[in-house]
């Protein structure tokens, strides 16, 4: 059955606003769907894919809305919902219309100039060229304008990898496991999982497997004190705690309310009780100098341009600037150095990004070692090897979609250098004053995590 004409309408509508790039695509789109609750979820489905479609095709798609005599936003609109459920799907096309949409679907894209195939900025393209080359740019690219599929990550608290498959099968929801992270299911259609009991009792979190690598690179153990610095809603944190058998101390820092909010239910939801949110002000928190030199690993999810998640988030490519790039350039610095100070001598520093810049990640961490003489490099393929991870790689993990099927995420791993034995007496002088006198720093976050 056809779609109904109105939602090419809908789709202009929504699409001259997300256009505008004042706001994230998928809250603009969130909002208008509130506020059209007639709109079917069939209609809300073709309209959202639509604008995904032109934000993923945008360079492609405005050089040929632009010619002809319908106006662009409905030719731009035409493209998205076309791509998205096909010519025959729409309703209300004229014959002119229609026979425009099947000669653009016929060209062949690899013959495009390369940066209008690539559908990238000049700016984000040209560094990219700079940095892998044209043919590697087009082909990440080509991967990029792709939706991610949907990765599930196995919580060991609350089932096993063999339970989680055989309940998905009985729903029924098809999945097929993934080449490098041992607890994620790759689920072949995109089924909604939010009512799945599944979901609700915390047996599963939607995640990517290169979100789910990376906590596992952190290699954080039982029984171990851990802090994830730039928690967020707590994708890493949930996982971490996890692998740490759901004992130790992890600490869960954000400087947004907002998002430690989010971490909430889904924290309720994983059985965990290991983790402690703690709301901070900024990377130099009084709360964050009570724990100097007593963490064994710390994990830095910087925040960063994101140009590694272009395949959920579209739109980001064009909201990003060059500007925006050396702001978050000065953040990840002072973030990493504030950090530093929590890890204790021989522990573990990990900066990572979904970023795919050089500038965000290899330059950050070249500056933290210039600056950090008592932290080096543990070169990631021995940290892989220890984690017996399936991946070949340098120093750094470098995942990319159009290798390894994951978002793009770049992370290193800083070992803080072991500090000479302190002579025995000192040892036993320090260790009676620790007895007598407990550091008030788990006191304090534990009360900031209650609250
Ligand atoms: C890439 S996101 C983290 C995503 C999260 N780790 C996850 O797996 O879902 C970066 C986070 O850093 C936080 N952030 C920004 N500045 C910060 C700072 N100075 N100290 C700690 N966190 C900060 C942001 O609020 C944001 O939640």
């Amino acid at each position: 059955m056809r779609l109904p004409p109105a939602i090419i309408n809908n789709t202009e509508e929504v699409l001259r606003e997300i256009l505008r790039f004042t706001a994230p695509a998928d809250s603009t789109l969130s909002r208008y769907f509130r506020d059209h609750p007639r709109l079917g979820s069939r209609e809300r489905g073709a309209i959202a894919e639509g604008i995904y479609a032109v934000l993923r095709n945008k360079s492609f798609y405005t050089d040929f809305a632009e010619a002809g005599s319908t106006p662009t936003m409905r030719r731009l609109s035409l493209l998205g919902l076309a791509a998205a459920v096909g010519i025959d799907s729409l309703g209300g096309l004229s014959e002119e219309e229609s026979e425009w949409l099947t000669r653009i679907e016929q060209i062949d894209r690899t013959l495009l100039p390369p940066m209008m195939r690539a559908n990238l900025p000049k700016w984000l393209y040209d560094k990219l060229v700079a940095q892998n080359g044209e043919a590697d740019t087009l082909q990440l690219a080509d991967a990029l304008n792709q939706p991610a599929p949907l990765d599930l990550r196995v919580n060991t608290i609350k089932a096993s990898k063999d339970e989680v498959v055989a309940a998905l099968a009985t729903a029924p929801i098809l999945c097929e496991p993934t080449p490098y992270a041992p607890l994620c299911l790759r689920v072949l259609k995109k089924p909604s999982l939010q009512n799945l009991p599944l979901f609700k009792n915390g047996a599963i979190e939607v995640q990517d497997e290169g979100s789910q690598i990376l906590a596992q690179i952190v290699g954080a153990k039982r029984g171990e004190m851990v802090v994830d610095f730039c928690a967020g809603a707590g994708g890493k944190t949930l996982a971490l705690g996890a692998l740490m058998r759901n004992t130790g101390r992890l600490y869960a820092f954000d400087v947004s309310d907002k998002r430690l909010t989010k971490l909430k239910p889904r924290l309720a939801r994983s059985g965990l009780s290991n983790v402690h949110p703690v709301l901070i002000a900024h990377e130099r928190d009084a709360k964050i100098k009570r724990l100097a030199g007593k963490i064994d690993r710390v994990l830095v999810d910087a925040p960063c341009s994101g140009l590694g998640t272009l395949r959920r988030n579209p739109d980001v490519k064009w909201r990003q600037s060059e500007r925006a790039i050396v702001e978050l350039n000065e953040k990840q610095n002072a973030i990493m150095a504030g950090a530093a100070r929590l890890v204790k001598s021989g522990g573990r520093l990990v900066y990572a990004t979904c970023s795919l810049l050089d500038e965000e990640n290899e330059a950050v961490v070249a500056q933290f070692l210039a600056t950090h003489d008592d932290f080096a490099l543990v070169p990631m393929r021995d940290v892989l090897a220890e984690q017996k991870i399936a991946l070949e790689m340098d120093d750094y993990l470098k995942l990319l979609p159009h290798k390894h099927q994951t978002d793009g995420f770049f992370a290193a791993v800083l070992e803080r250098k072991k500090l000479p034995a302190k002579p025995a007496q000192v040892r036993a002088d320090a260790a009676a004053a620790d007895a007598i006198e407990p550091s008030d720093s788990d006191t304090d976050l534990a009360q900031s995590a209650a609250e």
